[in-house]
């Protein structure tokens, strides 16, 4: 499988694979990302860890169009394209990658559709853009519109037992762990000032406020969105060992924060094109400190 290297004149790089368009390393100046040493790389299934991305489906299928569909979607179990073009502006490095209907995907998912994919290294910071293009021609009235979900599934490297997230408290969630469908799908209401993953976690936040620390004693990052209304803090715990791919303790290491459209669906008209964003940077010492003291 080819992946490409971004490598920022600061000292920063960033690790693409043209597979699932997955960031399976991001190093700034340390790795920032987990990916469990058992994933599979070899463009099989998709990579358990880095960020990859989710598109048009979070989680199973639920809309008739993606009955066909693997949960999250083909975006991150799908081959890319690059234009072999690595652009260099300002303080950044940047390289677009780009997914339309190919057979495989057009067996399983009759839209059409163009995807790019932008990942943005700076020297503490990474962004990625995610261009959703409904490249139907319809012109009927009413528009074709294309539905979509779509998610960053961010594997922060983190210690999980001290990492919190902030500020989630006061929003609603849907607790997936929960056993029945009714306890899936009955909202909750976030009590906690930072939310913890020392237990089996999976929760839908919605309409959330689009920026969010991830801080642990010793480290954090902080992610900023654009319109990506809802985010998923998710950890297995020692679920995790059920998966095939994850290596022993792996949960220990790692909270996912996934910025998202997920509850509900975009929707696009023909000739139209929404963008997803978000932008991970290191948090320094003086703000995590002062964030943890107002907790
Ligand atoms: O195992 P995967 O298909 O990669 O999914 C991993 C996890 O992704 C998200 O965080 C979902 O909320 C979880 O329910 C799911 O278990």
């Amino acid at each position: 499988m080819s992946n490409i290297v971004l490598r920022h004149p600061k000292g920063s790089s960033a690790e693409i694979m043209l597979y699932g368009a997955t960031i399976v390393s991001w190093k700034s100046p340390s790795e920032r990302l987990f990916v469990s040493a058992t994933a599979v790389r070899d463009g099989s299934k998709p990579v358990r860890g880095g960020i990859p991305v989710v598109f048009p489906c979070f989680g199973p299928p639920a809309h008739p169009e993606h009955a066909k569909l693997p949960q999250h979607g083909f975006a991150r179990s799908s081959d890319w394209s690059w234009d072999n073009i690595i652009k260099e502006e300002g303080d950044y490095v940047s390289i677009t990658l780009t997914l339309d209907p190919t057979p495989s995907i057009a067996a399983v998912y009759k839209r059409q559709f163009h995807l790019r994919f932008v990942v943005t290294l700076g020297e503490d910071d990474l962004s990625t853009e995610l261009h959703v293009k409904n490249t139907s021609a319809s012109t009927e009235y009413p528009p074709d519109f294309l539905e979509f979900q779509a998610l960053f599934h961010n594997y922060v490297l983190a210690p999980a037992n001290e990492v919190l997230v902030t500020p989630l408290q006061n929003l609603s969630y849907f607790d997936k762990t929960e056993s029945t469908e009714e306890g899936k799908s009955s909202p909750k209401i976030e009590k906690r000032a930072g939310v913890d993953v020392r237990k089996f976690t999976d929760s839908v936040y919605e309409n959330a406020p689009g920026s969010y620390e991830v801080t642990w004693p010793g480290g954090g990052v902080a992610i900023k969105t654009t319109n990506l209304k809802d985010v998923v803090v998710w950890n297995p715990a020692e679920t995790g060992s059920k998966m095939g791919d994850m290596e022993k303790g792996g949960w220990e290491k790692f909270v996912c924060v996934e910025p998202g459209h997920v509850r509900g669906y975009e929707r696009v008209a023909p000739g139209i094109t929404w963008v997803g964003k978000q932008v991970i940077s290191v948090v320094h010492n003086a703000r995590r400190h002062q964030n943890r003291s107002a907790m």
